[in-house]
């Protein structure tokens, strides 16, 4: 079976990699990522990582995986910032408080679609005026879901994670490893 990846991102091909696999070809998903009214976290980012799987191609020698990340504070959902405004504005919610951060890997296959949603609690210490503007100079906040990266400088923010780290980073590596296994994906067997 070929392993596609479904994902542009870089942390996801890193994170494969990880599990000693590397994708037969990169497949950049786009779909519209407005929640629905009312949408539940939970429902919406399963629901993300679905239809990135069902908008791609998948041979019957292919096995697809997608993900989606999304943060969540309370009620909202934190997408990826729009711009600098909205990624300051996201980064003052989360500052001295704990969130969710919600993964669900979308596997894809002749034989159907297996998916995980993975949580995990990720605490902020209380931000500083310097931390913010310091953190918005340096541009990392772009294309990260509630605008920070936990494996960059952002992880100054963090001193409690509870739940998975590579989740947060993009793709939670001990489900994703069970999820290709099922489909006929082999760790540490590249593509
Ligand atoms: C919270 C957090 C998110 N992120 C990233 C992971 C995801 O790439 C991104 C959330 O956006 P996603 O929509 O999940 O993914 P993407 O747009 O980067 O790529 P694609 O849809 O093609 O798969 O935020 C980090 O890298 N570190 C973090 O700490």
């Amino acid at each position: 079976m070929k392993l596609i990846l479904g994902s542009a991102s870089p942390r996801r091909r890193e994170l494969l990699a990880q599990l000693g696999l590397e994708p037969a070809a990169v497949r950049a998903p786009d779909i519209d990522e407005t929640p629905a009214k009312g949408e539940r976290p939970r429902d919406y980012v399963a629901r993300m990582a679905r239809e990135k799987a069902a908008i791609l191609p998948c041979a019957a020698d292919e096995v697809v995986i997608c993900a989606d990340t999304t943060v969540t504070c309370g009620r909202r959902i934190l997408g990826k910032p729009e711009n600098e405004k909205e990624a300051a504005e996201f980064l003052w919610l989360l500052s001295g408080r704990r969130h969710h951060v919600l993964t669900a890997v979308a596997v894809r296959s002749a034989t159907g679609l297996r998916e995980r949603l993975v949580d995990t609690v990720v605490k902020f210490r209380p931000l500083s005026n310097a931390d913010v503007n310091g953190y918005l100079a340096s541009g990392e906040w772009r294309g990260k879901a509630g605008g920070y990266a936990i494996q960059g400088l952002g992880g100054a923010f963090v001193p409690w994670i509870q739940g998975s780290f590579s989740a947060v980073v993009g793709l939670p590596l001990a489900e994703t490893a069970l999820l290709l296994q099922s489909a006929g994906i082999a760790m540490g067997e590249s593509a």
